[in-house]
């Protein structure tokens, strides 16, 4: 039976003294049987060579959120995802989805998880529609299923008159869809999305966005990684914010304002002064000087 290990508790004093924007995140029960949580991350560590990317990370997040994970260039959401979805192992700690380990029982997890990755490795050669039915097949979708959801997606996601196209010929956008259709073709348990936004026209923006609150609405958990802060204020209902490896705040929006008018700043700050205070931008001189 998996159990979650309880964090250290030295570790967990020194960090919530040092970040008080990070709530003690609350500890599932003790067996896998717990469904209420869908990610667990346990003292998550990744380091390559003397870096570390990913330090000490003790993440839950509960079914049914709309969970929004932000930081700067470099701050480690990326390697975090990875790790989280089976692409990239830990150098220690641990990670459950839907209560199972990632690591120990990869597949079972796999078939709970759709993923939509920062860089898409796409199968070139394959049609829009060829590749939305090929990861029907591959997730095990009984077939009457797949073609009924395959028309809907392309249809939903305008790639409708692109379906026979080869993704090679493809734009950013409509690789980004015909993924994103490939993700949830499946109706997985738990999204992962990494920059999902990225390159994306506000049009088909606004028909991601439908469809990603459609699937929270009918008890889909997603975790994604965002820059865009209005995209991640409008949809999420709480939010992880890393920095330089480090959960440096964790919370829902309101959480996050009362604790910043706590710590002597604005109880109607934005998700956007919230993220720099925390990551310590201050106002600085940003003018080049060779412009003068
Ligand atoms: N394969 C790798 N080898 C060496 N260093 C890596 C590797 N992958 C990531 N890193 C380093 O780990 C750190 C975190 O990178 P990561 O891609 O997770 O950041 P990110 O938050 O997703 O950034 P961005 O917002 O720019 O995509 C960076 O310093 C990066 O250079």
């Amino acid at each position: 039976m998996t159990t979650f290990p309880e964090p250290n508790s030295s570790t967990t004093s020194s960090i919530e003294q040092q970040q008080p924007y990070v709530t003690p995140v609350p500890l599932p029960a003790q067996t896998n049987t717990d469904t209420s949580y869908a990610i667990v991350t346990r003292n998550l560590i990744r380091q390559f060579d003397q870096k570390w990317a990913v330090n000490n990370l003790n993440l839950t997040v509960r079914a049914g959120e709309f969970f929004g994970f932000l930081g700067p260039n470099g701050a480690g959401k990326s390697t975090t995802i990875k790790m989280m979805v089976g692409l990239l192992r830990p150098s220690s700690g641990n990670i459950w989805v839907g209560g199972v380990d990632v690591w120990q029982d990869p597949l079972r997890a796999r078939a709970l998880m759709g993923v939509l990755p920062e860089y898409l490795n796409l199968y070139e050669r394959l049609s829009g529609r060829e590749f939305i039915i090929f990861s029907g097949h591959m997730y095990g979708v009984p077939e009457a299923d797949i073609q009924k959801r395959t028309e809907e997606l392309l249809q939903i996601l305008d790639l409708a008159n692109d379906a026979d196209k080869l993704i090679v010929d493809y734009s950013v956008g409509m690789r980004k869809k015909a993924a994103l259709a490939a993700a949830i073709i499946h109706r997985p348990q738990v999204l992962f999305l990494d920059e999902p936004f990225e390159g994306i026209d506000p049009v088909s923006s606004r028909v991601i966005r439908d469809i990603l609150q459609d699937l929270t609405r009918r008890g889909t958990t997603i975790f994604f990684s965002s820059h865009i802060m209005e995209v991640v204020e409008r949809l999420c209902t709480r939010v992880g914010i890393i920095n330089q490896g480090v959960l440096v705040a964790e919370g829902s929006l309101q959480e996050l304002r009362e604790r910043a008018s706590g710590n002597g700043g604005d109880k109607d700050a934005t998700l956007e002064d919230i993220f720099l205070n925390v990551i310590g931008v201050r106002n600085e001189n940003h003018n080049l000087s060779w412009l003068d």
